[in-house]
């Protein structure tokens, strides 16, 4: 069997050039979009199947395809009835799509039938794809069978040595290892072990259906070494599609460059923050809702309307509790006077505030940010972020890694990271962060013990990575133009702290601060 490429054939430099393409126009404006072909059934409740994975990956920035192998009469309370596409029909709907469309990523999910998956590999060594992601669907949730056990030769045989990952839940693996007792995590790292000798690079078992525990557990496997992936389990009836959802995740990261692991552990955070997001919802009367993909339909007043820009940090305002004492205001006056003056994005680092009293002082800032159309973020304590609904956090790189607070906080909110290194600089981006903080650039008294990274540091910080960056430490009117000179396209603005907020008047110094960035901006 001809292989399908995958990625183990993808260039190492080619995972940059994808990401930077997702957010780049280049100079003739012909920009490459990540793209997954979903092959699977239609689930006409919506909550799994082809719907399930175009909602994913739109959630996730990357366009899908789809090709559709059954259609279902299906609604929360199970599947009423299968109708299977001919297999001729399958194979024509492949070739529309994969001669055209410069697919990254094919997922499969209902293979009803030998002939189809017949068809698929067929297709797939005439157009080969960069990776493809094997979900064995056989049983829908309310245990309608999908995939009998016709199937499980040619998936053994022909399907799973071609494919990059395949995802079962454990009573799939047990079906593909010929019925084998899968009931710990024990016994699902010999599955993933036995699953991974049939062929496919990796291995996740899904331990959502385990009994007696507290966790659900994935276990991941490379041939090498085994990850285990918890996250407490979530109590909602709103699971229909988790499956799907999951795969079509991994196949979206995937599309856009993310690492196998890497695009495993944010699938995972998705369906965890999707189904937390959405436990309450009702949608049908059955015992298995769907869930929502866009996290907007349980509140949709605290869905955030607007959406991080990179133009958002040109003027960032860095807010002191010290200085706000020692001038006699409070964080609220601080934090108006800075917005009236231009600043663009607030961060309240409030070092030494008693809890309590800074929960209040934070929510009060939210509205007046909110009401100004200025995002509010905190630095350091998810917390706080998470008490008052701010619109994200800063984090540094002894705070809390920026995957974990991503798992907490879900995907919608903004994450900054502190970077003074290339590496640090190419994990944000990994990690999922929104924009870099990199500094100090200049001395500064505010922070102690801090090592200046000058010019050269900066400029190295920006070169190594696609996310926006904001320059800090040091900076004030009389050199924040030759900061931003600099001229790094995605070096977008200063963040400051003293040059606002340890003066007399923070008004009139924003003003002032405002109007140099914005000359340099138009001499640039
Ligand atoms: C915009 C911005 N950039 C960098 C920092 C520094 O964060 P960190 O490294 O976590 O240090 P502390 O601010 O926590 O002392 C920042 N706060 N904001
Ligand atoms: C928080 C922080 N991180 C790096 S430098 C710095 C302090 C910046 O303060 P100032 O703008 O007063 O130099
Ligand atoms: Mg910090």
């Amino acid at each position: 069997m001809q292989s399908l490429g995958g990625i183990r054939s993808w260039p190492a430099t080619w995972r940059t050039t994808t990401a930077s393409m997702m957010t780049t126009t280049t100079t003739e404006s012909v920009r490459k979009v990540a793209q997954v072909l979903t092959v699977a059934g239609s689930d006409s409740g919506a909550g799994a199947g082809i719907q399930a994975d175009i909602k994913v990956c739109a959630a996730r920035g990357v366009y899908c395809a789809s090709v559709i192998t059954a259609v279902t009469a299906q609604n929360s309370r199970g599947v009423q009835s299968v109708h299977l596409l001919p297999p001729d029909f399958v194979s024509e709907q492949l070739k529309s799509v994969l001669s055209d469309f410069e697919v990254d990523v094919v997922k499969t999910g209902m293979l009803p039938s030998p002939e189809i998956v017949e068809v698929l590999l067929q297709n797939l060594s005439e157009y080969p794809v960069r990776a493809l992601v094997v979900d064995p669907v056989m049983v829908s949730t309310s245990g309608h069978v999908l995939a009998g056990s016709s199937i499980l030769s040619i998936f053994r045989e022909r399907l799973l040595p071609v494919a990059d990952i395949i995802t079962p839940n454990v009573k799939e693996a047990s079906a593909l290892l010929g019925g084998v007792r899968i009931q710990t995590v024990a016994e699902m790292r010999s599955a993933a072990k036995s699953l991974h000798q049939m062929g496919p690079r990796f291995v996740l078992v899904k331990g959502g259906d385990l009994p007696d525990s507290s966790d659900s557990v994935d276990v991941y496997f490379d041939g090498n070494e085994f990850h285990e992936l918890h996250s407490p389990r979530i109590a909602t009836r709103n699971t229909h599609g988790t499956g799907c959802t999951l795969a079509s995740c991994i196949a979206a990261e995937l599309a856009k460059g993310s690492p196998m692991l890497s695009a495993v552990k944010v699938a995972k955070r998705f369906v965890d923050t999707a189904l937390n997001y959405s436990k309450e919802i009702v949608i049908g009367s059955g015992m298995q809702g769907p869930f929502d993909h866009f996290l907007s339909l349980k509140d949709p007043q605290s869905y955030r309307q607007s959406t991080f820009k990179p133009d958002d940090l040109f003027l960032y305002a860095v807010t002191d509790s010290r200085m706000n004492r020692k001038w006699n205001r409070s964080i609220v006056d601080a934090v108006k006077a800075a917005i009236e003056g231009g600043a663009t994005i607030i961060q309240l680092r409030e070092k030494e505030a008693e809890t309590r009293e800074f929960l209040e002082e934070a929510k009060s800032c939210v509205d007046i940010c909110r009401s100004n159309g200025v995002f509010l973020l905190i630095n350091d304590r998810i917390d706080i972020a998470l008490a008052c609904d701010a619109d994200g956090v800063h984090v540094g790189q002894s705070d809390m890694p920026v995957d974990l607070v991503r798992s907490l906080l879900g995907p919608d909110k903004i994450i900054g990271v502190s970077c003074k290194t290339q590496e640090q600089a190419h994990q944000a981006w990994k990690d999922g962060a929104d924009y870099i903080g990199s500094g100090g650039v200049f001395p500064t008294n505010t922070k102690a013990n801090n090592r200046t990274i000058g010019i050269d540091g900066l400029r190295e910080v920006c070169k190594a990575s696609k996310l926006p960056v904001v320059a800090i430490g040091g900076i004030g009117i009389s050199n924040a133009e030759s900061v931003m000179r600099i001229g790094e396209p995605n070096l977008k603005g200063v963040a400051v702290v003293s040059a606002l907020f340890d003066q007399e008047c923070v008004l009139s110094e924003a003003k002032k601060l405002h109007k140099s960035l914005t000359e340099s901006k138009r001499e640039h």
